[in-house]
């Protein structure tokens, strides 16, 4: 399973959820959601505060039942035509990244050099090219490449939201996985490192799928081919941005 090569097409499924519904103890989360999400797709998961943005991408890696007691799921997602239930969670983390706001804050007590080491498995003198370049486009390469003035750059505290949120986006993608989903982080940018962002996001759309959730339509409107629309756990809109903005006026 590892090292298997699957060969895409555009508009062909990555994630699919058939009639997906999860309760946590007494409390129905989300409820009886059919939908697909292709390859090559920049989709927007878009709705209100405590609408279930979270609960849902988190369902894709099975993580609310690492964080929370008593879930109980019904129907199904599969990611690659595999049950996510039966596929082994290593394996499916590595294959579809999650990323929410807590983990810039998990950011305060580590060190760059923890953080690349945690994450990437790598020391900051192995850095790879590919990553370099990366780093280079979020503009965070003077941070790594000056290897003596580390040590001042190395607490992560002093780094600004912004720069952590970098650091985050760039951790995502030299992870290389299929499918990116970025929970409510990317809302935090300023508008000027957002635009920045958002060029490599487009840029890697080509054999990548990406998920971004947020509750300010507006921000990503411009990237995002597809929209899933949510409200109390319920999906209320799912398809084309232009047929969203023209046929789902709030
Ligand atoms: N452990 C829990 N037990 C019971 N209900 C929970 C639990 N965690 C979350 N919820 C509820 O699940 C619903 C969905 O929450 P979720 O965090 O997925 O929404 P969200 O759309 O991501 O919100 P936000 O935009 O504020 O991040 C909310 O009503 C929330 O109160």
């Amino acid at each position: 399973m590892e090292n298997q090569i699957i060969n895409y097409s555009d508009n062909e499924k990555i994630i699919e959820l058939c009639n997906f519904g999860m309760d946590i103890g007494e409390h129905s989360i989300l409820k009886d959601i059919s939908l697909d999400i292709s390859f090559n797709d920049i989709v927007l998961l878009y709705g209100p505060r405590n609408s279930g943005k979270s609960s849902l991408l988190r369902s894709f890696v099975h993580l609310n039942e690492e964080l929370y007691n008593d879930v109980k799921g019904k129907g199904g997602i599969f990611f690659e035509g595999n049950n996510v239930n039966e596929l082994d969670r290593k394996y499916l983390r590595s294959q579809i990244t999650y990323v929410d706001p807590t983990f810039v804050e998990n950011l305060n007590i580590l060190t760059l050099s923890e953080v690349i080491n945690l994450s990437l498995g790598l020391k900051l003198k192995d850095i790879s090219k590919e990553h370099f370049d990366i780093l280079e486009k979020l503009g965070l390469s003077k941070k790594f490449s000056d290897l003596d003035n580390l040590k001042v750059h190395n607490s992560l505290k002093s780094w600004s939201i912004g720069e952590k949120i970098l650091l985050i986006t760039f951790i995502s993608l030299a992870r290389n996985p299929k499918v990116f989903m970025f929970d409510s982080i990317l809302d935090h940018l300023d508008d000027f490192l957002l635009k920045d962002v958002k060029e490599i996001l487009y840029d890697m759309k080509k054999d990548r799928t990406l998920i971004i959730s947020t509750r300010n339509l507006n921000l990503f409107s411009d990237i995002a081919n597809k929209i899933i629309f949510i409200e109390n756990g319920q999906i209320q809109y799912n398809g084309t941005m232009d047929s969203f903005m023209m046929n789902f006026p709030r």
